[in-house]
């Protein structure tokens, strides 16, 4: 597929946001977390939404043959609109082996989200072949709620071909094929995009082999009108939770649940959300837009560290992304360049806490945009309880 890249792996992965039965909560929705075995070479024991690296099958051409089987008039348009909404991050528009290249990697990293789920914790996101209430991607007027569906193949069948799609990707393929259906590509949101930055890599695994890893990953979000059956596959992962973004935000910042910086930014992004009713309006919102990638940016100044996120002014212009360079440095204290570059897109870490694993910590800034018009995390965190950052 020419996605053996030197320097890092294309991956995908899904935020499920589910409809809460718990009324007391503060948000309406619940994230699903996925606790990493401790035996993983990246990132071991860490929680994460459902993802992986993407395989040859997700951008088969014989999907085509599958998605043939939907209303011809649906996947028309569909192919359409991937090809009118715009080129998108590198991961999106680079150039593939003609081979790889009959469905849009807009489609196949959402099939790769999509397949990832159902190994890792069994949620199946597919519909019908026949189903035509497929709300199109195109449709944004016509449509008020984009919510995903889950496929019903039976019980019997549902860890069989779990097992065998986990084995191999091109199971999955068959699958949808044996039960005329298609993965649910309509209802994933493309959220955002993460490359792995280098010295962090180098610094934030548990392994040789582990640090040495990189990911340039495709976030989707997919909403639930209702919390499904779901388990972890006790093998890569070993935990599952729901939990609303307030809660795991706090059992973050409590040690309960140890999370990377892109599921902080990520969740800390929901918390602008308190209703998914809200959310759901604002997938609509980005039908056609596309978002950039995010490739955070080690920086040292004289009293800490900063990691720099796209949008901040201490962002650089053409950033290091093979690594070929060391770590910026910016001269002067933390506080004085806090006041002197006031745009900020950035996590930092003083000094006295540096020689903490800084995975654990979290001290977020953020009051731009990178240019996606996404909506920015929340960083005062004091509605939680939690001291706003201070230098
Ligand atoms: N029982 C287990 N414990 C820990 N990791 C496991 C595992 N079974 C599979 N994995 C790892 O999970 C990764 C596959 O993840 P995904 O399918 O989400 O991309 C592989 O890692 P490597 O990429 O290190 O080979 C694989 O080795
Ligand atoms: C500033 C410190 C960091 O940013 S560390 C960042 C590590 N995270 C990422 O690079 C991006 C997000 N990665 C993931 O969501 C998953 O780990 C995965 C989907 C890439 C995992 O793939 P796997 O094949 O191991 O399941
Ligand atoms: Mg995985």
């Amino acid at each position: 597929m020419a996605t053996i890249l030197k320097h890092w792996r294309e991956a995908a992965t899904l935020i499920i946001a589910a409809k809460s039965k718990n009324i007391a909560n503060r948000y309406s929705y619940e994230i699903l977390m996925l606790k990493r075995s401790g035996k993983s070479k990246f990132m071991p024991s860490l929680s994460v939404f459902p993802g992986g690296v993407a395989e040859e099958a997700d951008f088969s051409p014989e999907w085509m043959d599958v998605f043939s089987s939907i209303d011809n008039d649906i996947w028309t348009r569909t192919f359409a609109h991937f090809s009118k909404v715009g080129q998108g991050p590198p991961m999106f528009s680079r150039q593939r082996d003609e081979h790889f290249s009959k469905i849009p990697s807009e489609v196949a990293f959402r099939i790769c989200a999509i397949r990832e789920t159902f190994e890792e914790c069994g949620i199946l996101l597919t519909r019908s072949s026949n189903d035509n209430k497929i709300n199109l991607l195109t449709e944004a007027s016509n449509v008020s709620k984009n919510y995903g569906k889950i496929g019903n193949i039976g019980i019997s069948d549902f860890e069989i071909w779990r097992e065998k799609v986990d084995k191999d990707a091109t199971q999955f393929i068959k699958m949808c094929q044996e039960f005329n259906m298609v993965p649910d590509i309509w209802s994933l949101t493309e959220w955002s995009n993460w490359l792995t930055p280098v010295t962090v890599a180098r610094r934030s695994s548990g392994t040789d082999e582990g640090s040495k890893r990189r990911y340039d990953t495709a976030f989707f979000l997919c909403l639930l009108d209702t919390i499904p059956d779901a388990v972890h596959d006790d093998k890569e992962t070993v935990h599952l939770q729901w939990s609303p973004p307030d809660e795991l935000i706090k059992s973050h910042l409590e040690s309960k649940v140890k999370l990377a910086p892109p599921q902080i930014y990520e969740i800390c992004r929901f918390l602008n959300f308190k209703d998914i009713e809200e959310l759901n309006e604002f997938c609509l919102t980005r039908i056609n837009k596309r978002v950039t990638r995010n490739f955070p940016v080690p920086a040292v100044c004289d009293d800490g560290i900063f990691i720099l996120y796209p949008g901040d002014d201490l962002y650089p212009e053409d950033p290091d992304i093979y690594g070929a360079k060391g770590p910026l440095i910016i001269s002067g204290t933390l506080r004085e360049i806090h006041q002197k570059y006031p745009h900020h897109n950035r996590y930092v870490l003083k000094d006295k806490e540096s020689h903490r694993d800084f995975i654990y910590d979290v001290k977020f800034l953020c009051n731009v945009t990178q240019g996606d018009e996404h909506v920015i995390p929340v960083t005062d965190l004091s509605f939680l309880g939690m001291p706003r950052a201070r230098f």
